[in-house]
């Protein structure tokens, strides 16, 4: 299915909240790096963490198991670890996630072969400048042509301090916790200017406590790696996803009683900060045991900071264009360096169907309407462009076609069909 029409329908009803993008790539990374066998159930098998595991396997971890518990109706998987990192393929494709680029890298250099990381769309240019200057200091040898993939580096991490910037991508932070641990001597991650995601910093040091990897928090300015580390196997159980609940939850909002289920309220992920968010919009969310249910509401603009939440910004978008009143978003000037320049795909789009949507070099400024026309609009190969121009649809007063729908199976590749679960009438539509 590339291109779709979605007619105006009402969305109601129960939805099983995809597991965490994140913590799935996360476990099946310190899983890789344990000696042993792990089981990780309720991973989701999305495009991007099929990078990352493929990615894994060319350092020498194993598959032992891939399946579905009947029981639970639960993907698993089981992987063995070898202990260390070896290296079985040159080259590792990260399609177009940006984690499995940036988390994949230091690993590779932990090897210290030769290893060459590809990529396509839009993650070809995504920044990688943090550890190019991290491999000039060290002496890791890198080419690229133009700064773009592919990326070919060679050479081995040392330990020491590491300055990066804290306002580009947390996850050349992530990146580097994963393998620092690693290295024969303690090291020094040194953040220069205010950390954004602040959460993924959170949700990566978690899980490497779990795996047995300790790191020392400093006020997120500072963090101590200690070296000679090694991570335990473990089995472990991904939890919802936030970023992916943030669409169901402005459904809700603007259509009829949605239910989320599978996220758990004390969850370390950002993105949870969808709820306060909304709550302040005026949203009526009632927390009922291992439930949220999300009320239709009149949600009023308000001012969003997006720095620690970028991901949350497309969907956000969609709920001000159609709040009363005026929302900014700000601080979110990063999220044009995802897998598309978001403030000006999701501004474009939603325009294109009625939305009165300023653009800023940082932002958007929203003023709300009533409702949508439709017509046609582009997802900008973007997933969170997609699903965020889908939940725009429920308020057009015509159908929307929404060009390279297939998009979503970055994160998501459910997507459609959860959309269709809540009554969502969707068809394939020919551009011809
Ligand atoms: O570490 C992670 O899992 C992620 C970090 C975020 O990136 P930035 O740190 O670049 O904001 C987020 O946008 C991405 O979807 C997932
Ligand atoms: C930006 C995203 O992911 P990544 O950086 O891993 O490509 C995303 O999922 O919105």
């Amino acid at each position: 299915m590339s291109h779709i029409q979605i007619r105006p329908s009402i969305l109601k009803g129960n939805i099983n909240i995809p597991p965490s993008k994140s913590l799935s790539h996360r476990a099946i990374i310190c899983a890789a790096l344990a000696k042993g066998r792990s089981k990780m159930e309720n991973i989701i098998f999305s495009d991007d963490i099929i990078a990352t595991l493929e990615g894994m396997k060319s350092f020498g971890m194993e598959v032992v198991d891939i399946a579905t518990d009947p029981n639970t109706n639960r993907s698993y998987i089981t992987v063995e670890g070898k202990g260390e990192l070896t290296k079985r393929a040159e080259t590792i494709h990260c399609k177009e996630s940006g984690s499995t680029l940036r988390f994949l890298i230091p690993l590779a250099c932990v090897v210290g072969e030769r290893f060459k990381l590809e990529g396509k769309g839009k993650l070809v240019e995504r920044p990688l400048t943090s550890y190019y200057n991290i491999f000039d200091k060290q002496e890791i040898k890198y080419s690229n042509i133009a700064g773009k993939l592919p990326l070919t580096i060679e050479g081995k991490l040392k330990p020491g301090t590491f300055e990066l910037e804290g306002n580009i991508s947390s996850q050349f932070i992530t990146g580097l916790m994963f393998a620092l641990p690693l290295l024969y001597e303690d090291s020094v991650i040194e953040i220069t200017t205010e950390l954004e995601s602040k959460g993924y910093i959170d949700l990566t040091i978690d899980i490497l406590n779990k795996y047995s990897i300790k790191i020392i928090n400093d006020n997120y300015y500072r963090f101590y790696v200690p070296g000679n580390q090694k991570y335990k196997p473990l089995d472990y159980i991904v939890e919802g996803d936030f970023s992916q609940a943030a669409f169901w939850i402005v459904a809700g909002i603007l259509n009829e009683d949605i239910v989320l289920k599978g996220l758990n309220i004390n969850s370390l992920q950002g993105d949870k900060e969808i709820l306060d968010i909304v709550n302040r919009m005026g949203a009526n969310i009632i927390k009922k045991s291992e439930d949220i249910i999300v009320k239709n509401s009149q949600t009023n603009g308000i001012v969003i900071d997006a720095s620690q939440w970028p991901d949350l910004v497309p969907v956000l978008a969609v709920l001000g264009a159609l709040s009363k009143g005026r929302t900014e978003i700000i601080n979110a000037q990063r999220v044009r360096i995802k897998e598309s320049d978001r403030l000006m795909a999701i501004s474009k789009e939603l325009n294109r169907i009625g939305a009165d949507i300023v653009e800023t070099n940082e932002g958007l400024i929203i003023n709300g309407v009533k409702s949508l026309s439709g017509g046609i609009v582009d997802s900008w190969n973007d997933h969170r462009i997609a699903m965020a121009l889908a939940i725009a649809s429920t308020k057009c007063k015509e159908p929307l076609i929404i060009k390279n729908s297939h998009v979503v199976n970055k994160s998501y590749p459910g997507f459609w069909q959860d959309f269709m679960s809540l009554g969502g009438i969707i068809n394939e539509w020919n551009m011809g």
